[in-house]
C-alpha cells in the first residue's frame, strides 16, 4: 500500500491501522487493525477492561494514540471534519443537571457545533432536531423536562442529541446498560431504522440482547487486541457477553470461510434521513465540540457516504 491516503470514495468510513491507545505510559489498546465501511453495524465486544471504551475514545481523540493511525474516509483522524461526521453517546450518561431543560432543548444542543455562535438556529436546525427526536420515538416528549424522564428515555434523548448533528458514524458506548427492557427494545429499533437509512453504527456493548437484530458484525477485544472480527453469530453470542475470548476465537475459526461482513448490497441512498427545508449537504458532527463551527463543510459525497453494507 502506498503511503498516501486512499481516495475518499474508496476508503472505509473508519480505518484503524496498527492503532494503539492508552493513558500516560500505559498502552491499553495495542496495534488494532479495523475497517468499518459506511452502512455497517458493528458491535465491539469483550470482557471488562479489554479496552473497548478506550478504543472508542481513541477514535474520537479522547484517549491518546500511542501508535499506528486512524483515518476517516481516507483522511487522518481525529480531525475537525471527522468529528463532524461522528456522533458519540458516552457510557452511563444521563441528562441530569441543575437547570431544567426540555427534551427539545437538550437535543438542539447537538446542532451547536454546526453553526457559528452568532447565527441563530434556523429551519434546517429545527428539522434536524425534529427528525432526531422522531428517530428515537421521543417526539411526543419534546416539551417535557428531561430530568423527569426515565433513565432509558434519557438515553434515547442523548442518542437524539448525537443524531441532531446528522452523523455518518454513530458511536455508542453501552447504550443499553441500565435501560429497562421496553426502552432497550425501543432504542434497538431506533438504531435498526438508522442503520437501514445508512447511518454507520459502532456499538460497545456487554449485552447484545435486542441489538442482535441490528448488529451484523462483531469485533471482540481481549487485552486490547482483536481476537475475532466477523459476523455476529449464535456461537459468538454465547461467548461475548461474558468476555469469553477463547470461545470467541473458536467462533472466529468456525467462521473462517465466511467473510460476509463486507457483503455488497445495493448502492446506498444518501444519508439524508432528515428532510431539510434547505438543501445544504448536512455535515456529520459531534455534540461535544461546540468550538468547531466554521463553514468548511464535507461535500455531498462525504455526507452521503458510500455504503458498501
Ligand atoms: N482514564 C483512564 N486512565 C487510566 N487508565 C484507564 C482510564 N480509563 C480506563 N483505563 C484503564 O484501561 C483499561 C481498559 O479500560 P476500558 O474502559 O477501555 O475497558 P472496557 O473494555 O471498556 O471495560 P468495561 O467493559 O468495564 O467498560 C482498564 O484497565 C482501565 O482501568
Amino acid at each position: 500500500m502506498s503511503g498516501s491516503p486512499a481516495r475518499a470514495h474508496d476508503a472505509p468510513l473508519l480505518r484503524l491501522v496498527g492503532a494503539s491507545f492508552g493513558y500516560g505510559e500505559r498502552v491499553v489498546v495495542d496495534g488494532v487493525d479495523l475497517e468499518v465501511r459506511a452502512g455497517e453495524s458493528v458491535a465491539l465486544l469483550g470482557s471488562n477492561g479489554s479496552g473497548k471504551t478506550t478504543l472508542l475514545r481513541g477514535v474520537l481523540g479522547l484517549a491518546a494514540r500511542t501508535g499506528g493511525r486512524v483515518e476517516m474516509g481516507g483522511e487522518p483522524a481525529p480531525s475537525r471534519r471527522s468529528r463532524r461526521r461522528t456522533g458519540y453517546v458516552p457510557q452511563a450518561m444521563t441528562v441530569g443537571g441543575g437547570v431544567p431543560s426540555t427534551v427539545r432543548e437538550v437535543v438542539a444542543t447537538g446542532r451547536l457545533p454546526l453553526r457559528p455562535w452568532w447565527r441563530p438556529a434556523g429551519r434546517a436546525d429545527a428539522a434536524a432536531v425534529r427528525a432526531a427526536l422522531e428517530a428515537v420515538d421521543m417526539a411526543s416528549h419534546a416539551h417535557e423536562d428531561v430530568t423527569e424522564l426515565s433513565g432509558g428515555q434519557q438515553r434515547r434523548v442523548l442518542v437524539a442529541r448525537a443524531l441532531a448533528a446528522e452523523p455518518e458514524l454513530l458511536v455508542l458506548d453501552e447504550p443499553l446498560a441500565g435501560v429497562d427492557a421496553a426502552n432497550a427494545r425501543l432504542l434497538a429499533d431506533a438504531l435498526g431504522r438508522l442503520s437501514a437509512r445508512g447511518v454507520t453504527l459502532l456499538v460497545v456493548t456487554h449485552e447484545i440482547g435486542p441489538l442482535a437484530d441490528v448488529v451484523r458484525r462483531a469485533v471482540v477485544l481481549r487485552q486490547g487486541r482483536v481476537v475475532h472480527d466477523g459476523p455476529l453469530v449464535p456461537e459468538l453470542l454465547g461467548a461475548e457477553a461474558v468476555g469469553d475470548a477463547d470461545a470467541a476465537t473458536g467462533a472466529a475459526r468456525l467462521l473462517h470461510d465466511h467473510h460476509v461482513h463486507h457483503h455488497d448490497e445495493d448502492e446506498p441512498s444518501p444519508r439524508g434521513w432528515v428532510d431539510h427545508p434547505d438543501t445544504r449537504p448536512g455535515p456529520g458532527g459531534l455534540a461535544h465540540h461546540p468550538e468547531e463551527h466554521d463553514d468548511e463543510r464535507p461535500g455531498a459525497a462525504a455526507a452521503g457516504g458510500q455504503r458498501r453494507g
